[in-house]
């Protein structure tokens, strides 16, 4: 391969597999338009997904670009339960993060990599100051809707009521947004969350939201546009969704999976066309047993067929290993298939797959949508409750089956049959699965070439390229032609191509 000048950009990502996916996703879409991309993230993340996915040493081509990886350490012990307290393990980060970072990009100025640009992802804002501070710019991706930037927008700057402790059951109207009930508000803003330590690390990204120069976001203009359009006015957003539809790259070269994903494409092949319902509630969600068992036993008495994940608890979650009611699996025989982790993107793209239960993360929201696939809606805390709210009331690709954690309420089996059957037979179910399949054309379209999410993402490379070589210039490092030299593979073999 002849010798290459890539513009390279650094991309810092919290370690959450719902931070990880659509950062990564972004890297890939960067590096197929011609840029070098450099993901790091905690080696304690890295570990994991050195393990479960395909990634090694070497640079990945990527359409007309590459990308690498480089794990930095946490300053932690491997098995240091602090890690689960984001109180505390977020300031860690943070400490090691602003001397360990700049070190990264030190070295690959050393080694003929100069970096251009960071990107990171919410909760480690910080990273917007190491560009400062070496003088560098930086991009932000947010990894959630429009509709709830927006919220956490408002809420920050005080400029509407939320539920509070003297007015806890207010409605709230936001501009351009559908009246949301108190129980559809992102639920970290509720003053009784259980998880106020997420509120910090949320509001934290808005204390530095005037650094990034340009905030990504995984949605699309189609999906969300008025909201889309009002914030573009007061905010530098720019949409790039579904960032997980790659056209030029699919998705399997390189993935952050943090557990390896079971195998089930054989027995989805197995079954009839739009037979199956698929279960997934994320990587953090854990739901209590009692719901457990009913969400069990909902799926039994319904008959359909049924692909569920039943991830492990993190060992140091305190969450109580859930357990199958029973004879449940002898019951369900080969009508069902438990999984640790699905291969999520295969499974919703299959044809067997006839809706998904979700609990409606950003992530799973947008994949649902853009893959055509109708869902049951069974969201538990944060952003969630929000996504359900425009899956169910706005897209109309869904039907709801809780309103979520703070609810306190058991969801019993009858109700979990109903909306299975709701979901999968009848005119509801048909209403549902033609409004998806518009999303997911419409998806399709804003991310192939010339689509509003394809031009937003070949502006921030021309901008990132444009700003690379005031950047270069300014620090006087440039090597001959201002950006990386790539392809003569070095001594130190860091630049070797595998293809
Ligand atoms: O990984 C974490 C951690 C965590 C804690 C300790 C530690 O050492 C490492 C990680 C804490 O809260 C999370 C919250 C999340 O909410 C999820 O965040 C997504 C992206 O914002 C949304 O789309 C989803 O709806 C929402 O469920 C997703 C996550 O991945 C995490
Ligand atoms: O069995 C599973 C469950 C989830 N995911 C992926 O994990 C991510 C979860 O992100 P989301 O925002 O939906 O939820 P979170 O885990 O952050 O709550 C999504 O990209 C899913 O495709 C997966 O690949 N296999």
């Amino acid at each position: 391969m002849g010798s290459e000048a890539l513009v390279h950009v650094l991309l810092v990502s919290f370690p959450g597999q719902g931070h990880v996916n659509p950062l990564l996703r972004l890297g890939k879409r960067l590096a197929s338009k011609g840029l070098l991309v450099t993901f790091t993230t905690p080696e304690s993340i890295g570990k994991a997904m050195r393990k479960a996915s395909n990634i090694g040493e070497e640079l990945s081509p990527v359409g007309d670009g590459f990308i690498r990886f480089e794990f930095f350490e946490d300053g932690w012990d491997e098995d240091e339960i602090r890690r689960q307290d984001l109180d505390q393990y977020l300031p860690q980060l943070e400490k090691v993060g602003k001397v360990l970072i700049p070190e990264m990009i030190r070295r690959n100025a050393e080694q003929g990599r100069p970096i251009s640009c960071l990107i990171n992802n919410p909760f480690i804002p910080w990273v917007s100051d190491v560009a400062d501070s070496l003088g560098l710019p930086s991009a932000m991706l947010w990894v959630q809707s429009c509709a709830c930037f927006t919220s956490y927008y408002y809420y920050y700057h005080g400029l509407v009521p939320f539920p509070s402790e003297t007015a806890m059951e207010i409605d709230v109207q936001l501009p351009c947004m559908p009246l949301l009930k108190h129980d559809e508000v992102p639920s970290f803003l509720y003053p009784t969350t259980p998880y106020p330590f997420l509120r910090r690390a949320i509001m934290g990204q808005y204390k530095n939201l005037d650094k990034p120069f340009c905030i990504l976001m995984d949605t699309f203009q189609e999906l969300e546009h008025e909201i889309i359009e009002y914030m573009s006015k007061i905010s530098p957003i720019k949409t790039v969704g579904p960032l997980f539809k790659n056209p030029k790259a699919p998705n399997a070269t390189v993935k952050g999976d943090f557990m390896k994903a079971d195998d089930c494409v054989g027995w989805l092949d197995s079954k009839p066309a739009s037979s199956i319902v698929y279960v997934s509630f994320g990587s953090v969600v854990y739901l209590k047993q009692d719901q457990w068992d009913e969400i069990a036993y909902g799926l039994l008495n319904s008959g359909v067929n049924f692909l569920w994940v039943m991830k492990p608890p993190h060992k140091d979650s305190g969450y109580e290993v859930l357990k199958m009611p029973e004879g449940f699996l002898e019951k369900a025989g080969d009508r069902g298939k438990v999984v640790q982790w699905s291969p999520q993107e295969q499974v919703l793209a299959h044809p067997s797959v006839a809706c998904f239960v979700t609990h409606c993360g950003w992530n799973s929201t947008m994949e649902a949508l853009t893959s055509g696939m109708p869902v049951v809606a069974f969201p538990q805390w944060g952003d969630q409750v929000t996504d359900a709210k425009y899956l169910v009331d706005v897209f109309k690709v869904g039907v709801r089956m809780c309103r979520g954690e703070a609810e306190n309420k058991l969801i019993t089996r009858d109700v979990v049959e109903q909306c299975l059957r709701e979901a999968t037979s009848g005119p509801k179910a048909e209403e549902m699965k033609q409004n998806s399949k518009k999303w997911s054309a419409a998806a399709e379209a804003a991310v192939a070439e010339g689509g509003s999410s394809d031009r937003n993402i070949q502006a921030f490379v021309d901008e990132v390229k444009r700003r690379s070589l005031e950047v270069l210039a300014v620090s006087g490092k440039s090597t001959a032609n201002g950006v990386a030299e790539l392809g003569e593979p070095k001594v130190n073999g860091e630049l070797k191509v595998v293809s």
